[in-house]
């Protein structure tokens, strides 16, 4: 069998197996002859292919418990025996494999296929451990949506790690436990008493969980818990470092580890300080909230850097996704992308996976003889009656008050009913031991003793209350019977409850009434009747017409429902997941593979000293300038504004444009005031306005610009500019001479974003549509030039100028270019490439031949602001003799033959060898730039090494 050895061969599938499926599976709509599927979406839509062709080998007789699950256990693996089928399940498993690029190894060591090893790891087991004695224990099933939904997922060999349940001091219990547990492929996480008082009940129940379902405390509970907040917190830390140990201890090569919900944020952290290569996804069950609610949080920052260590981060909905992303951007000032989010190249994938339910389980419960004889009874039981009902864990998120008050509405509004429906209410006790549900059990009593006391008769009440849970063929057959559901959560993550009774209601079709804070409205909404739970009129003029509702309008609803609950499963919830991840995994390491390496200091230092004429070109802004968090200046945006060279560069900066043997250029989109402040004092040529103006610090400024340049665009910019500034509170424009920039650094930044959209929509089909310029995007920044404006353009100018006013002698062998440029002015790193094969640059670099036009460049006129004259450069340089680029109409520089360009005696300007040229991108992720450096923290440390200052280090 093909053994895959590394996910990098995923887009490299071997032959052999591509082979195979061109050959045997033809009729496949995804066409597999096609080849290796390039993209992101092409990989996900193949493999969701091959699940579906996988699973429609499974046979369909599978073994099922009492409960309808299936049997083995509740992780249990396909349940295939070794059969017909299973050749071509095994090659249909490997090709998923394969096609997943799974790190090791698609072969079991007992020669059946490969199934992915998932640990997945939640708070609370599926299972919940009574102890019966000192080494016996039982093991009932938990409740609650996740347990749900993870029970469903089958087509991985997972493993469960959390906690039991139980405190567990001793250890003969801890072992006979973990034992009893392992059958169950469950391995437990032992939280003492305090922990889970501190962690569960403190952090998770009593801040995280109101927090994320927007429900405030009250004020005084709100008060205690600011005083607990911080041993809670480190509570929370502690329990979530014993999660990542256990699944430290249990890990193998090629896992994928999916932690779940709000109690383990802080595990994606842990796992990946133990291991970087784990693959870690992270799911929220629960609402994620508007950012401005997870502001509040005084640990904020830290969850959300947390969560990001994470490959995958999922949500149930793209609402709860977009909340993440903009408190990521927001809070941690972060960049948010369709993706997901990034921070420093890494890409943190963030998407809404929709949980499911096993919706065969339910149908196939209802054909059970023990769930048709309680479907009986309660027919009988409840006849003459409609019946509604609520599943809820008893949890203020539910809205169960809500619901009953809107029940009562609805009898005080319509007496004709009093005695027609009754609502049957489960309220299964959750989180006892947190003071919020107490108070919470205490108040739902009162008012359904109120209710039942107000309408009630001698034989009959109106509201059937339970606070405990019901086993599953019992729900099941309370499903089945209900005419309306009422589900009434004030927020909740998914909620799948509502999923259950559409899956019950093949035959009766009853009415779902669905809270439109809850994820299920989403998905269940076209079927449902949507309600804000607040609103207890709405509700119970919902109920009204949810029992009078004609039955032709209730099949439609319900199929609508039933076809969604039915399609969108638990496992094909957890597959997506996975598969994502995986997939997530791959185009990370495709991304790597596109960011430079980092600047090699210490060979660059090295050539350095070795080179008789060195040339420094380097940027200003993010590279020279001092950090924005420097003392005084974070958070003032009128100082940050200001740029101002790094204070430690000066001395260095100083000795390095002293040395005969080096020229140092500074190379800047600022204009000539902002350069001539930071460094008229240096020997240095200065090269403001990406080139378009040039000065050796001794002499006056000139213009490079090419002749006609035609800024009659200018003011049409500055209105749109203007016209924008004002309506983006802390953005703000940049008139330079041949450049707008707007630039919204400072502004909100989604509405920056939003607003900058708007801009360029209207820059580029506006009224300047057809002007010569460019419209180039910055981070936070629009910026509009005339065309032909940029460094690398202007680069072969400014050599030309420094060459011959220099005399210089010895052709240039060393080249050192380092800036945190736009994409647009990357060309600059290109000009020098001495390695780059193709004309006609290559043409262009070090054989240069002719004596180079020794005249002038035309002085340029005044100071910044004023409009310089637009002329050509009197010094033809080093380009090729093609125009630099053809948009416009004639207003380019236009060069002539660099290969005219030498020093005396017809030798070359440059003699570049490839090891002798470093450019480097100073803060970018991608770049054409040879070399990366992190910040001008970077360039200070090189630059003082390369003046021969001893390193900090
Ligand atoms: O474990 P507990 O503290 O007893 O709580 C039970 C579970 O409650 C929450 O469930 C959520 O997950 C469901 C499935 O995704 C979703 O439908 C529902 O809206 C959520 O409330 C909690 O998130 C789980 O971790 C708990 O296990
Ligand atoms: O007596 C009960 C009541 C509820 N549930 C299950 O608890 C889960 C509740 O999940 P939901 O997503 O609705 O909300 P959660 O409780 O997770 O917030 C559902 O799967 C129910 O079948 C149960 O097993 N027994």
């Amino acid at each position: 069998m093909m053994k895959v050895n590394s996910s990098e061969e995923i887009g490299i599938l071997p032959k052999n197996l591509v082979e195979l499926q061109t050959t045997r599976m033809p009729g496949n709509k995804y066409n597999y002859n096609s080849g290796t599927p390039t993209t992101r979406l092409e990989r996900l839509l193949r493999e969701r292919e091959l699940r579906k062709l996988n699973r429609s080998f499974q046979p369909n007789d599978e073994v099922r418990d009492g409960n309808g699950n299936r049997e083995v256990d509740i992780f249990n693996e396909l349940g295939l025996n070794e059969g017909d089928n299973w050749a071509r399940e095994e090659e249909l498993l490997e090709r998923v494999a394969a096609l997943r690029g799974l790190s090791d190894g698609c072969e079991r060591q007992d020669g059946r296929p490969f199934k992915q090893r998932l640990l997945v790891v939640a708070n609370r087991l599926p299972v919940s451990a009574v102890r019966r004695s000192e080494d016996s224990w039982a093991l009932e099933l938990s409740v609650g949506g996740l347990v749900t939904a993870l029970l469903g997922v089958n087509e991985f060999e997972a493993r469960w790690i959390g906690w039991a349940g139980v405190n567990v001091p001793d250890e003969i219990g801890q072992r006979t436990l973990t034992k009893a547990l392992a059958e169950k492929r469950c391995i437990p996480v032992f939280l003492d008493e305090e922990i889970v008082h501190q962690y569960y009940n403190g952090y998770c129940n009593n801040i995280l969980w109101p927090l994320f379902h927007y429900l405030a405390l009250p004020q005084e509970d709100r008060l205690a818990t600011t005083r607990s907040f911080q041993s809670q917190f480190d509570a929370y830390k502690k329990a979530n470092q014993m999660f990542a140990d256990v699944v430290n201890e249990h890990y193998e090569e090629g896992d994928v580890v999916w932690c779940h919900d709000y109690h383990l944020m802080f595990l994606p952290k842990c796992l990946k300080e133990y291991n970087n290569k784990m693959k870690v996804g992270w799911f929220l069950h629960t609402p994620f909230p508007s950012s401005e609610i997870h502001r509040t949080l005084p640990s904020r920052s830290e969850l959300l850097r947390s969560v990001l260590a994470a490959d995958l981060v999922g949500f149930h909905t793209y609402d709860y996704a977009r909340h993440f992303v903009s408190a990521c951007t927001r809070i941690l000032g972060l960049e948010g992308t369709p993706e997901g989010v990034e921070d420093q190249g890494k890409l943190t994938r963030v998407a809404a996976f929709p949980i499911g339910i096993d919706s065969d389980r339910f149908i196939r419960a209802l054909e059970l003889p023990q769930v048709q004889d309680h479907i009986k009874e309660l027919k009988e039981r409840f006849a003459g009656r409609k019946v509604m009902l609520g599943v809820d864990r008893l949890d203020m998120i539910k809205g169960i008050p809500q619901k009953i008050l809107a029940f009562e509405k609805f009898l005080e509004e319509n007496p004709d009913w009093r005695d027609k429906v009754v609502l049957l209410q489960i309220a299964v006790p959750t989180r006892t031991d947190v003071p919020e549900y107490q108070k919470l059990t205490c108040q739902v009593h009162e008012i359904v003793g109120r209710i039942n006391g107000r309408f009630g008769t001698l034989t009959a009440v109106p509201i059937h209350h339970l606070d405990r849970s019901l086993d599953f063929h019992a729900l099941c057959a309370l499903y089945a019977v209900t005419d309306v559901a009422l589900v009434t959560s004030l927020r909740d993550g998914m909620n799948l409850v509502s999923y259950e009774f559409v899956a019950c209601q093949a035959s009766k079709k009853g009415v779902l009434i669905l809270s439109e804070f809850a994820g299920a409205a989403q998905s269940l909404g076209a079927g449902a009747i949507l309600v804000n739970p607040w609103n207890v009129t709405e509700v119970a003029a919902s109920i009204g017409y949810a029992l009078n509702m004609p039955a032709d309008e209730r099949e439609k609803r319900h199929n609508h429902n039933f076809m969604h609950v039915t399609t969108h499963t638990s496992q094909e919830w957890a597959e997506t997941f996975v598969s994502e991840l995986n997939d997530t995994i791959v185009e990370a390491q495709l991304r790597t593979r596109q960011i430079p390496p980092l600047l090699p200091v210490k060979v660059a230092i090295e050539r350095y000293f070795q080179s008789n004429n060195r040339l420094l070109i380097l940027g200003f802004n993010t590279t020279l300038t001092e950090p924005v968090d420097a003392p005084g200046r974070r958070g003032d945006q009128f100082k940050e504004m200001e740029l101002k060279l790094h204070p430690d560069l000066k001395e260095p900066l100083k000795k390095l444009c002293d040395d005969p043997k080096t020229t140092i250029v500074v190379l800047s989109g600022s204009d000539r005031s902002v350069l001539d402040e930071n460094f008229a004092d240096y020997n240095m040529w200065l090269a403001a306005e990406h080139g378009m103006f040039l000065r050796l610090t001794k002499g006056d400024w000139m213009t490079t610009m090419p002749e006609n340049l035609h800024m009659d665009w200018v003011d049409s910019v500055k209105h749109v500019f203007e016209y924008f500034t004002e309506r983006t509170p802390r953005s703000h424009f940049e008139l330079r001479e041949t450049s707008l920039v707007w630039n919204y650094k400072y502004a909100d930044v989604e509405f920056g974003r939003l607003q900058a959209r708007d801009m360029l929509q209207h820059l580029w089909t506006g009224p300047i549509s057809n002007a010569s310029v460019d419209v180039v995007q910055g981070g936070r920044s629009v910026e509009v030039r005339a065309v032909g404006v940029t460094k690398g353009a202007a680069i072969d100018r400014i050599l030309g100028e420094i060459v011959h006013n220099k005399g210089m002698k010895a052709p240039i062998d060393y080249v050192l270019c380092i800036g945190h440029f736009l994409a647009k002015d990357e060309d600059i790193y290109t000009f020098f490439e001495p390695e780059l094969p193709s004309e006609p640059v290559a043409a262009t670099r070090s054989r240069i031949a002719s004596p180079v036009n020794t005249s002038a460049l035309k002085p340029s006129v005044g100071k910044s602001g004023s409009k310089a004259p637009r002329s050509k450069p009197h010094r033809p340089s080093l380009t090729s003799e093609k125009k630099l680029n053809n948009h416009g109409n004639g207003t380019n520089w236009e060069p002539t033959p660099r290969d005219k360009m030498s020093l005396h005696e017809g030798s070359s300007v440059l003699d570049l060898r490839g090891d002798n040229y470093f450019s480097c991108a100073v803060g970018r992720k991608r770049s054409n730039a040879r070399y990366l450096l992190g910040s001008s923290a970077d360039v200070v440390t090189l630059l003082k090494e390369l003046a021969g200052f001893p390193s900090a280090t």
